[in-house]
């Protein structure tokens, strides 16, 4: 892989709008948690957009906000400040009337738990059927069609007829993606889908959930632990400290041989006030700390630690006067 590191994002408007007609926009998204007077900022002005059809990952550490992000997407939560847009919903301003219609038809969800997505008295495809009944969008006979074809898609035909407990971890998980996406939502949220199985198991369900998106162009948004998740999808965002640091861009090159290979390429993320993470291996690298020297290059800007000694005579060096 690569280790190349490009900025992403463009210019620094000053509203926290966030730009571009992406199906999933957040823009300085802040979601401030507040219990027994101590104040935890989980999202700390995170910016994401995500286009229609696309499936992106989000990977993190514990603790970097990756649930807090998908509970405010799934409209279950509101974030204390910045603007999150979901196929044109507004989720901080909209009203109960609208957040219903929001959780029942725009997005759907499958959850790390699999007890949280089917209901257990209910077999695979009359769980499937649910949706489509509460929706009461399709007459009768169209609704076992359909209920068919999604689990014929996810690969769980065999499955129809038996209860969750009957079946195996990945089958409850393709099938929960089959409720998920049963009444044609804009967007698929996931969070951990794989998280209780095993390796090849979450392969599995991961490569059903980008069979689905392919199939049906729904907008994915996969929140995962899994390390190989970066090999399913072309794109996957990293989140630290509640903001997304960098991204990891894949795509099919093919060789003089005619040989295809795949490529994966890292970039830093740089949000709507200039602001990006260096990666922690090159601040370990460089023993970056406190302050460092910025220079101003023709086509890249350079940073040196601070210590007089290390740095070279930058190009242009700002300095506090310049900022006056
Ligand atoms: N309801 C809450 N009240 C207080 N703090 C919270 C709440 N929910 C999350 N947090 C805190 O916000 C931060 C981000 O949590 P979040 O669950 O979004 O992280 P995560 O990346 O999903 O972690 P994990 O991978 O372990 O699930 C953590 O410090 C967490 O303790």
């Amino acid at each position: 892989m690569s280790t190349t590191f490009e900025l992403t994002g463009g210019g620094a408007p000053s509203s926290a709008e966030p730009a571009g007609g992406g199906e999933i926009r957040c823009g300085d998204l802040v979601r401030i948690f507040a219990t027994d007077g101590v104040e935890v900022q989980a999202l700390q002005g995170l910016t994401l957009s995500v286009d229609p059809g696309e499936i992106v990952a989000v990977v993190g550490a514990s603790g970097s906000g990756k649930s807090t992000l998908l509970t405010i997407l799934s409209g279950l939560d509101t974030p204390t400040g910045g603007s999150a847009v979901v196929a044109g919903t507004d989720l901080l301003t909209m009203g109960h009337a609208e957040r219903v219609r929001y959780q029942r038809s725009t997005v759907g969800f499958v959850w790390q738990q699999t007890s949280r997505n089917l209901l257990p008295y209910l077999t695979a495809s009359e769980n499937v059927r649910l949706p489509l009944e509460l929706a009461g969008a399709l007459p009768r006979r169209e609704r076992s069609r359909r209920v068919e074809a999604l689990l014929e898609l996810l690969e769980v035909g065999h499955v129809a007829g038996r209860r969750p407990g009957e079946m195996s971890g990945g089958e409850q998980q393709r099938t929960a993606i089959a409720v998920a996406v049963a009444n044609n939502p804009r967007v698929l949220l996931a969070d951990e889908p794989t998280g209780e199985l095993d390796e090849a198991t979450s392969v599995e369900v991961l490569e059903a959930l980008r069979g689905v998106n392919r199939e049906t162009g729904v907008t994915t948004l996969v929140v995962t632990h899994d390390p190989t998740v970066s090999e399913h999808v072309a794109r996957t965002v990293q989140i630290r400290d509640g903001r997304t640091s960098t991204e990891t861009l894949r795509r099919t090159e093919t060789d003089e041989h005619g040989q295809a290979r795949h490529v994966s390429e890292e970039f830093a993320v740089l949000d709507r006030v200039g602001r990006l993470q260096l990666p922690q291996d090159f601040v370990h690298a460089l023993d970056l700390r406190d302050r460092v020297r910025l220079a101003l290059e023709p086509d890249h800007v350079g940073v040196w630690p601070a210590a007089p000694a290390a740095a070279p005579a930058p190009a242009i060096q700002r300095t506090s006067e310049e900022d006056r």
